[in-house]
C-alpha cells in the first residue's frame, strides 16, 4: 500500500500552576507557538552573549487545557486511524512531576480526570459496539523498562525476570515474553491498566515523593479479522527528564536516574539522526526504549509527542530542554500503512493460477472418462430453471433420480429445496395462524389468562418462544369455560370437574403481588402450611389440572379393573360351556350319531344353544379384551399427565416460596408487575447470592447514582476491583 509522508505532531501541555512565569513564558496568539525569555545574568558582566530568548512552534500549546480538550487534540484521530488499520503512537515528555501521569492515566479517582489511556480504550469499544460487520478483536500489553530493564506489569507469573527480550522480525519489533491479554470490553481492559498501575516501581525522588522513575509503555492491539487489519496503539509514560545535576540523587536514585538519562539522551540522539534525511544508520539498539519505540519512531505509524511542562520560572531549564526535544520530534517524518494481515493482491494471484491448473486438471479428467459436455462455470439462468424443473417433477415423483453432473449443480438442487421448504414452512404457519393465536412463550399474564378462561395453551415445537392457542380470537376466547385445556383424548369425565373449578377459581381471585409483598410474614411460613396457601392461591390453576388429570385417571383405572374383572368371568363361563360341550359330545357318540341327507351331523338344541353362547363369549371376549388394551393406554398418558402437573406444581411453588418468603425486599420491588422481572425468571442462586453479595448491590447503587452518567460504569467498576485486589493484597501480607 503506498504510504503518504507525515511529520510527527507534537504539542506542548502546561501544567496549571498559581506561581505562572508571565514574564518568561508567553503563547502566541495561534496557540501553536510558546515564547521563552530568560533575563540576562547580571553576574556574566557587559559581554554576554548567551541566548536569553527562544520561540518555539508547535502543533499546540495547551494551557488550561482539560482532559477532554487534550486528548480530543491529541489523540482521537490517531485511535480512530488505528481502527482502520494504522499503528500510533502517543508520547509524554517531560520534567517528573510536569503531568505526563496526568495526561497519560488522567487521575483515576475520578472519571472526569481520566487521561489519554482510558479515552482510548473507550473510543476503542465504542468503536466495535457501533460497526455492524467488523470482528474485532482487542488485546492490551502493559511493558515497563526500569534501568535497563523490560518489566511486564501485567505478568500472571510470579517470577517477572522471565526471558524477556526486544526481538526485530519482518512485521516490526516485539517483546518476546510480554503477556499479551485479550479483552472483551472497556471494563477488562481498564482493570488491567488500573493493576498495571499498582505494579509500576515506585522510587523515592527528592523532586517528587511518587515520581515515577520508568518508562511505562501500554499497548492496544487492534485485529479485525473481518477485514484482515490489524494495528497498535502505544501509550507511552515517559520517566522525568530532568537533569542529573538537579536532582541531587544518591545511590539507587542515583543509578535509576543515570539509566533515565542514557535513555532519553539516546532517544534525542535517535530523534536527531531520524530527522536527518542523510543518515542512514539509526542506533536504535543504544537502549532499551529506543529499541522498543523502533517501529514507532522511524517507522509506519502515527505518532504524536506530548512536551509536558511547568510553568514555574524556577523549572525553566527543563522547560526548554523539553520544549527542544518537542521541536526536534516535529522534523521526523513517518509513513503510516495500513496493516494488511495478508497480501490480498498476492493472495488473489495465487489462487487464480490454482484455480486455472486445477480447470485444466480437470478437463483432462473428464476427456479420459468421455465426459466432453461438462463445464465448470457459474451456471447460467437456463441452467438453474432446468434444475428447478426436474426438481418439481422429482417431487411429484415423475422422476426419481436428479442426474448429477457437477458440485455447482448439486449445490443448485439443495438451494431450491431450501426455499420450496421455506416456502412451505410459511404457507404452514400462515394455515396455523388463521387457526391459532401466537402468544410469547415468556408472556406469563397472557398464558395465564387464556389457561384460565380455559383455552388449550399448546407449544409450537419448531418456534419454542412461541405458545400456541386454538381459536381465532383470543378475546372471544378468554370468556368461554368449554375449551379443553389439556390435550387427553376424549375424556368424559373432564369436562364437569373443570366446569366446577373454574367457577371456584372465579370465586377465589389471586391476591396481586404487591399486596402479597405488603403483607409478607416477619418469618418463612412452614413449607407444608405454605403450600396449602400456594394451592388455594397462585397455584390455584395448575393444582385445578392437576385434580382433574388426577380423577380421570382414577375413572380409567377404575373402569380398567371392572373391565379385567369382566373379562376374568368371561373366561371362566368360557370355560364351563367349552366342559358341558365335551361332555354333550361325549354322550351323543355313545348314543350313536346322526347325519342328514348330505352328511353333515345334527346336533341337539341343548348343544346348539352352548356353541351360540360360547361364540357370543368369545365376541364379548374380543371386545373387552380390547377396551382393556385401549384404557392401559389411556392410563398411562393419564399418569404422564399427572406426574408432569405434579412436578410443575411443585417448582412452581417452590419458585413462589422464595419469591415470597426468601428473597430480599429490594429485589422483591423489581418483581413487582411494573418492575422488568417477572416471577419465576431469576435463578435462585443468584437472587441469594444477592443478598450475600454487599459488594454487587454497592456496584447497583453506583450504577444508579454516578453522578457522570453510564459511560463512566466501566472505569469505576475497574477501579473499585483494583482497589479491593489491593485492599486484600494488604490484609493477606498483614
Ligand atoms: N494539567 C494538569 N491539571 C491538573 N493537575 C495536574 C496537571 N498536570 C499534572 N497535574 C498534577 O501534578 C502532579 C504531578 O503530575 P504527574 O504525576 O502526572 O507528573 P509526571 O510528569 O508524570 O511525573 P513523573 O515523572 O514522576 O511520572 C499530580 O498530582 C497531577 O495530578
Amino acid at each position: 500500500m503506498h504510504a503518504a509522508e507525515k511529520k510527527v505532531r507534537a504539542f506542548v501541555r502546561v501544567k496549571p500552576t498559581a506561581h505562572f512565569a508571565q514574564d518568561v513564558i508567553k503563547f502566541g496568539p495561534d496557540n501553536k507557538s510558546i515564547d521563552i525569555y530568560i533575563k540576562k545574568d547580571a553576574k556574566k558582566g557587559v559581554v554576554n552573549n548567551k541566548q536569553t530568548d527562544w520561540s518555539f512552534k508547535l502543533d499546540g500549546v495547551l494551557h488550561n487545557t482539560s482532559q477532554e480538550l487534550t486528548y480530543e487534540t491529541v489523540a482521537k484521530k490517531l485511535v480512530s486511524e488505528a481502527l482502520t488499520g494504522y499503528n500510533g503512537t502517543i508520547m509524554c515528555y517531560g520534567q517528573t512531576g510536569a503531568g505526563k501521569t496526568y495526561t497519560m492515566t488522567g487521575a483515576t479517582a475520578e472519571y472526569k480526570h481520566r487521561g489519554i489511556i482510558p479515552r482510548a480504550v473507550q473510543q476503542v469499544f465504542r468503536a466495535i459496539a457501533c460497526s455492524v460487520d467488523s470482528f474485532i478483536t482487542v488485546r492490551i500489553s502493559y511493558l515497563e523498562i526500569y534501568n535497563e530493564t523490560l518489566c511486564d506489569l501485567l505478568s500472571t507469573t510470579t517470577s517477572n525476570d522471565m526471558q524477556m527480550a526486544i526481538v526485530d522480525c519482518p512485521q516490526g519489533v516485539y517483546v518476546k515474553g510480554l503477556s499479551i491479554h485479550s479483552v472483551s470490553d472497556e471494563e477488562d481492559a481498564l482493570n488491567l491498566l488500573f493493576e498495571g498501575e499498582t505494579n509500576r516501581v515506585i522510587a523515592e525522588h527528592s523532586l517528587n515523593k511518587n515520581s515515577s522513575r520508568s518508562h511505562c509503555i501500554f499497548t492496544i492491539y487492534i485485529e479485525d479479522l473481518y477485514i484482515c487489519i490489524n494495528s497498535k496503539i502505544n501509550l507511552i509514560d515517559l520517566a522525568g527528564s530532568e537533569r542529573l545535576s538537579k536532582t541531587r540523587s544518591e545511590g539507587r536514585v542515583l543509578k535509576e536516574a543515570a539509566y533515565i538519562n542514557k535513555s532519553l539522551s539516546f532517544l534525542e540522539q535517535i530523534i536527531i539522526a531520524l530527522a536527518d534525511p542523510k543518515r542512514e544508520h539509526i542506533p536504535f539498539r543504544q537502549s532499551k526504549l529506543t529499541h522498543v519505540l523502533k517501529d514507532s519512531l522511524g517507522g509506519k505509524c502515527n505518532t504524536v509527542l506530548v512536551a509536558n511542562i511547568c510553568g514555574e520560572a524556577l523549572h525553566v531549564e527543563e522547560t526548554l530542554s523539553s520544549l527542544r526535544f518537542a521541536t526536534r520530534m516535529k522534523w521526523i517524518t513517518t509513513e503510516p500503512v495500513v496493516n494488511v494481515t495478508y497480501d490480498s493482491e498476492e493472495t488473489v494471484k495465487t489462487l487464480e493460477k490454482e484455480i486455472s491448473l486445477l480447470k485444466q486438471e480437470l478437463a483432462m479428467h473428464d476427456s479420459l472418462v468421455n465426459r466432453s459436455l461438462v463445464t465448470y462455470g457459474p451456471l447460467t439462468d437456463v441452467q438453474v430453471a432446468e434444475i428447478k424443473s426436474q426438481i418439481h417433477k422429482y417431487l411429484q415423483g415423475a422422476i426419481d433420480e436428479i442426474d448429477i453432473m457437477n458440485f455447482r449443480q448439486v449445490q443448485e438442487v439443495f438451494k431450491q429445496f431450501k426455499l420450496i421448504v421455506r416456502q412451505q414452512e410459511g404457507e404452514v404457519e400462515t394455515r396455523l395462524r388463521s387457526k391459532y393465536i401466537l402468544i410469547d412463550k415468556n408472556d406469563f399474564a397472557t398464558i395465564a389468562a387464556a389457561q384460565k378462561a380455559g383455552v388449550y395453551v399448546g407449544e409450537l415445537r419448531e418456534d419454542r418462544t412461541k405458545s400456541l392457542i386454538s381459536g381465532r380470537d383470543l378475546a372471544a376466547h378468554l370468556p368461554s369455560k368449554s375449551q379443553v385445556t389439556v390435550p387427553t383424548k376424549n375424556l368424559d369425565v373432564k369436562e364437569k370437574a373443570r366446569n366446577e373449578d373454574t367457577v371456584k377459581n372465579d370465586a377465589q381471585p389471586s391476591k396481586p403481588v404487591s399486596e402479597e409483598i405488603s403483607q409478607r410474614p416477619s418469618s418463612p411460613p412452614s413449607k407444608a402450611v405454605a403450600f396449602e396457601q400456594f394451592k388455594e392461591e397462585c397455584g390455584s390453576e395448575i393444582n385445578r389440572i392437576f385434580k382433574e388429570n388426577k380423577s380421570i385417571l382414577l375413572a380409567r383405572r377404575k373402569r380398567s379393573s371392572t373391565v379385567a374383572r369382566r373379562i376374568n368371568i368371561i373366561k371362566q363361563e368360557m370355560e364351563d360351556i367349552k366342559k358341558a360341550l365335551e361332555a354333550q359330545r361325549q354322550e351323543r357318540s355313545q348314543q350313536g350319531e346322526y347325519v342328514d341327507e348330505k352328511g353333515r351331523l345334527i346336533i341337539d338344541e341343548k348343544e346348539f344353544l352352548l356353541i351360540m353362547k360360547l361364540k357370543d363369549l368369545k365376541e364379548e371376549y374380543r371386545c373387552s379384551y380390547a377396551e382393556l388394551q385401549d384404557l392401559k393406554a389411556e392410563i398411562q398418558y393419564c399418569q404422564h399427565l399427572v406426574d408432569r402437573c405434579r412436578n410443575k406444581l411443585i417448582s412452581e411453588f417452590e419458585i413462589w416460596y422464595r419469591e415470597s418468603f426468601l428473597i430480599p425486599t429490594y429485589v422483591q420491588n423489581a418483581l413487582k408487575p411494573s418492575g422488568n422481572i417477572r416471577p419465576g425468571m431469576i435463578p435462585i442462586n443468584r437472587v441469594m447470592c444477592l443478598e450475600e453479595d454487599e459488594q454487587e448491590r454497592f456496584e447497583q447503587m453506583q450504577e444508579a447514582m454516578l453522578p457522570t452518567g453510564p459511560d463512566s460504569v466501566a472505569f469505576y467498576k475497574a477501579k473499585m476491583k483494583t482497589d479491593q485486589k489491593v485492599m486484600s493484597a494488604g490484609h493477606s501480607s498483614l
